[in-house]
């Protein structure tokens, strides 16, 4: 099936600055390639730092206009927003699968879940309810307000193009607050077409402004908002090191952060675990987009007891997966996003086998297929001392360590830097509430593999990063307290 896309004007193919659609100023433009084939189909503005620089200054001349919006407009135009989202779901699930790679159905289910974000947070914009105080002491009255924080700088990564933009500018505009954006470089059409919604939605012109820019320039550009004190807020997902480089670098002007960085999650399966249910839940939270999610798991721990009848039952689910690109919807697993990501996959693969694990399904490229897939792969063996152990692979490989002692394997989930999520599969009551307090980790699944949701909060702990997506505390991340105290009451 053709991913082909039936309305046109959802490919501005150009950045949407002070609510005009403009090239980047030195004319400058970069390819966006199919993962499937590699072949370019589009081609979208290289910006720098003077697409930057006229992004934020739009985002920051319309915010004393939008943070005046009442919220319950704000809301009106969130949900407007939301409606042209789902009447494109078709549209833009082609897109997200054209230029990222995973199946049609997961393109679509990406679509639904970033408008569940848009839905959720233009309902969260009337609800930015502050505090009534009581005062300590007789003739005050206190308050706390919620307020806006200004602009906000918002760069995603490509593995979620639609999702992971919707949940930053979504709370974004509820709050009040003005965005300047940057997507990847891998996938910059989708963003791109649900700010063209959004525009067709009523957001008035500055508030939401988007730059795109190739790999080479994106530090270009988000420097520039970095280092400029009006931007109070920056928003990233996307990989630790460049995380830590977008913290450093914001220390100087103090901005807000909220920082979604990589994971490295455990799955632990106990020797009373229901295995089918464990082996179900593996396969949904590692290999959906062929597993380069944050939240895949990247450590399979499995009881010994267990552990061989377990082994069978995943090989028997991973042989059968049907790789292929998202224009075959029989597809279960795409190509990787670029290059760079397979040769990682094989280097893990490689580094597993020379230091003793063995491949039980997959373990190589699937050249004949094109440049970027990677068979879906299971290894059994693996220890603390390979780089799969340590690394998120970002890719389709489930690398199992067989386990004895409760105490040895919560260490060995927690012996890393990382901590998004982690999942485990028992009936024991007890231990479900030992291992949910002891697991260090932001997320965690019990006894199910799918966990995120637009009324949870979705974030990490340690160098996974700080700061929550969604849920009732999700706004919270883009507004600060004003305190009031009025005297001689
Ligand atoms: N915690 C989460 O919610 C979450 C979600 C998705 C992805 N991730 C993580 O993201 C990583 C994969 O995504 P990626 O490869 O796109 O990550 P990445 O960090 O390389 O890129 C993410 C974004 O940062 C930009 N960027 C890259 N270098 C930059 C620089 N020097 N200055 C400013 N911006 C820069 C990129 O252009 C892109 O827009 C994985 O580690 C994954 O776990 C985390
Ligand atoms: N998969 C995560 C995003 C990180 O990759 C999610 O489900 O929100």
């Amino acid at each position: 099936m053709p991913l082909t896309i039936q309305h046109d004007d959802l490919l501005p193919g150009r950045n949407f600055i002070g609510g005009q659609w403009r090239e980047a100023q030195e004319g400058r433009r970069f390819d966006v390639t199919d993962p499937a084939t590699d072949a370019v189909f589009a081609t979208v503005p290289d910006s720098g730092a003077l697409d930057a620089a006229a992004a934020l200054e739009a985002a920051h001349a319309a915010f004393a206009s939008w943070r005046a919006v009442p919220a319950k407009q704000r809301a009106q135009i969130l949900r407007r927003w939301n409606d042209l989202v789902l009447a494109h779901q078709d549209d833009l699930g082609r897109l997200i699968s054209r230029e990222q790679g995973k199946p049609l159905a997961e393109g679509r289910g990406e679509v639904a879940y970033a408008s569940s974000y848009v839905d959720w947070f233009a309902g969260e914009a009337t609800r930015a309810n502050g505090d009534v105080i009581p005062a300590p002491v007789p003739g005050r009255r206190m308050f706390a307000l919620k307020e806006p924080v200004g602009v906000v700088a918002a760069i995603t990564p490509w593995n979620f193009p639609a999702a992971m933009i919707a949940r930053k500018i979504a709370p974004a505009l509820a709050a009040g607050c003005t965005v300047v954006c940057k997507p990847a470089e891998d996938t910059p059409l989708t963003s791109l077409a649900l700010v063209r919604l959004a525009e067709m939605a009523g957001v008035p012109s500055g508030v939401l402004n988007i730059v795109t820019a190739s790999r080479q320039r994106a530090a270009e550009v988000v420097d520039v908002w970095l280092d400029d004190p009006r931007v109070r807020k920056i928003s990233f997902t996307g990989s630790t090191p460049v995380g830590k480089h977008l913290a450093r670098r914001s220390a100087d002007t103090l901005k807000k952060l909220s920082l979604e960085l990589g994971g490295n999650a455990p799955f632990i399966v106990f020797d009373d675990a229901d295995l089918d249910a464990a082996v179900d839940g593996l396969m949904v939270a590692k290999f959906r987009n062929g597993g380069q999610t944050c939240v895949c798991p990247n450590r399979v721990f499995v009881h010994s007891a267990v552990h061989d009848t377990f082994v069978d039952k995943l090989a028997a689910r991973v042989s059968a997966l049907k790789v292929g690109p998202a224009s075959d919807e029989a597809s279960q697993v795409g190509p990787m996003i670029n290059a760079r990501a397979v040769e990682k996959i094989e280097r893990h693969v490689n580094d597993a086998v020379e230091r003793g694990a063995q491949v039980v399904v997959g373990g190589q490229r699937l050249a004949s297929m094109g440049s970027n897939y990677f068979a879906p792969t299971l290894l059994v063996g693996v220890d603390s001392s390979m780089a799969c152990s340590m690394e998120e692979t970002f890719g389709p490989v489930a690398p199992v360590t067989r386990f004895d002692d409760a105490a040895d394997v919560i260490r060995a989930a927690n012996g890393t830097p990382f901590g998004l999520a982690a999942y485990f599969y028992t009936r024991d009551v007890r231990r479900v509430w030992r291992l949910a307090d002891a697991l260090e980790c932001g997320l965690v699944g019990i006894n199910e593999g799918a966990l995120a949701a637009e009324a949870a909060p979705f974030g990490g702990v340690k160098e996974s990063g700080y700061g929550r997506e969604g849920s009732v505390h999700g706004l919270d991340e883009y507004v600060h307290l004003k305190y009031l105290c009025q005297g001689q009451v």
